[in-house]
């Protein structure tokens, strides 16, 4: 295959799509423009249409779970809810516990700290005249930053209105940004104060809201310029200079791998191939999506990376650090565990000829590897994995020259 070149759709962000449905949903109202077509977002979507359902079934979307668990609790709602045999293997204990002080009753309908739940209805704290009083929680942030964005979305509606004290290592906090930078464009204000977090009582006004395009889904385009020959460039459009999306950290990264970008006029990115430093350190605790897009890239390239605040790798669609140990391996690439929290990526005679990677229901498995494809051939293993985050991604991948075998079918 010759230079790689062309303009790629991204799919606008699941994370703005989910945050800003739920707060519509708070706010009686509003325009959502270019909402994702992922299927965590089409979900959210038609779970947040069936007021009358009995039981919602999030599937494999952990913002779903976590972010409806907060918002069918707070709006009282007696329900069930549940997902997928992965979902009860992810832990809500923190939410939960925090839902119960905030006066939700919920029990556990399996495992103790883990999905399927059941609502049983909500009795807030009274409203006093004495309004300077926040409902005062203290929430880890150690192990999911999804439970304190569920909890800030519904901050403004509670009598009292939240006062979050963060504690540990807060994990994934350019995610909390986004939900604040989200509220306060539907006119609920969120002061942050570091390890607090505060949310008034107050209104969310219906306003309309255009979603960015995706930057973790823009990290697949920049680790195939990064792999592709020299003289590569592709577009992306939709995708904004100055972004709520911590993932837009891939510019930085990729800057070190081989990708320059340039912002170009109406919100389109330009990548292109440029020369990669030989090791490079990184670390994920903001952007933990990233992690396999850069561990892939490092391997193919056989470039050192050292990559810290992998932590939550473990607990997301399937044990991120496992599954990318046991196929990076496939090709002669490692992600080593050196201790104290550190991974190292890279490889020793990387080859691509015809390998199998099975992707563990995650959609980030198949996109992550699907570049190698530049390298030589390889099959992925249940590529309609993707439709969790970017349905289009194999029609993508065709129209900049990628050859797949079957065709890509339409995956809704
Ligand atoms: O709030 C969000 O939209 C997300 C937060 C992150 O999860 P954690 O906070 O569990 O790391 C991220 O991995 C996930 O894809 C989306
Ligand atoms: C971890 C992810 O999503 P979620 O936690 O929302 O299921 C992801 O999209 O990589």
């Amino acid at each position: 295959m010759g230079p790689l070149r062309g303009s790629a759709q991204v799919p606008a962000s699941k994370s703005e799509s989910n945050r800003a449905l739920i707060i519509r949903a708070l706010a009686g109202g509003g325009t959502l423009h270019n909402l994702s077509d992922a299927n965590d977002t089409q979900l959210m979507q038609r779970l947040l249409q069936q007021p009358a359902a009995t039981i919602v079934d999030a599937e494999d979307a952990g913002t779903v779970m976590r972010f409806l668990t907060a918002y069918l609790a707070m709006t009282g709602r007696q329900v069930e809810l549940t997902g997928t045999a992965r979902m009860k293997e992810r832990p809500i204990r923190v939410l939960v516990d925090a839902l119960r002080e905030l006066g939700a009753r919920i029990e556990y309908l399996d495992q103790e700290g883990y999905p399927p739940l059941r609502l049983l209805g909500c009795t807030p704290q009274p409203a006093t005249e004495e309004t300077s009083n926040f409902t005062e929680l203290r929430v880890r942030g150690d192990i999911s930053s999804q439970y304190i964005s569920a909890l800030l979305m519904v901050g403004p509606t509670l009598p009292h209105g939240l006062r979050i004290w963060l504690e540990g290592k807060v994990g994934s906090r350019p995610y909390i940004r986004m939900t604040q930078a989200l509220m306060q464009h539907f006119g609920a204000q969120c002061r942050d104060l570091g390890e607090v977090l505060e949310v008034r009582p107050q209104a969310y006004q219906p306003t309309d809201y255009t979603v960015e395009g995706d930057w973790s889904a823009a990290s697949y385009w920049y680790a195939a310029v990064a792999l592709a020959p020299a003289g590569s460039h592709l577009t992306l459009p939709t995708l904004r200079r100055y972004s709520w999306q911590g993932d837009q950290a891939i510019v930085g990264i990729m800057a070190q791998l081989g990708v320059h970008t340039e912002y170009l006029a109406d919100e389109q990115v330009r990548l292109s191939k440029t020369t990669p430093a030989k090791e490079v350190m990184q670390d994920f605790t903001d952007c933990p999506d990233l992690a396999q897009t850069v561990a892939v890239v490092a391997a193919a390239l056989g470039i050192s990376v050292t990559m810290t605040g992998l932590e939550s790798l473990r607990i997301k669609e399937t044990d991120r650090i496992a599954a990318l140990q046991i196929e990076l391996a496939k090709f002669g690439g490692f992600l080593l565990d050196e201790g104290e929290g550190r991974f190292r990526a890279g490889s020793e005679g990387f080859r691509v000829a015809g390998q199998k990677v099975a992707t563990y229901h995650d959609h980030r498995m198949a996109m992550a590897f699907a570049p190698l494809a530049l390298l030589g051939s390889l099959a992925i293993e249940e590529p309609r994995v993707v439709r969790k985050s970017y349905p289009q991604f194999w029609r993508e991948l065709e129209k900049v020259g990628f050859v797949t075998d079957p065709a890509p079918a339409p995956m809704f």
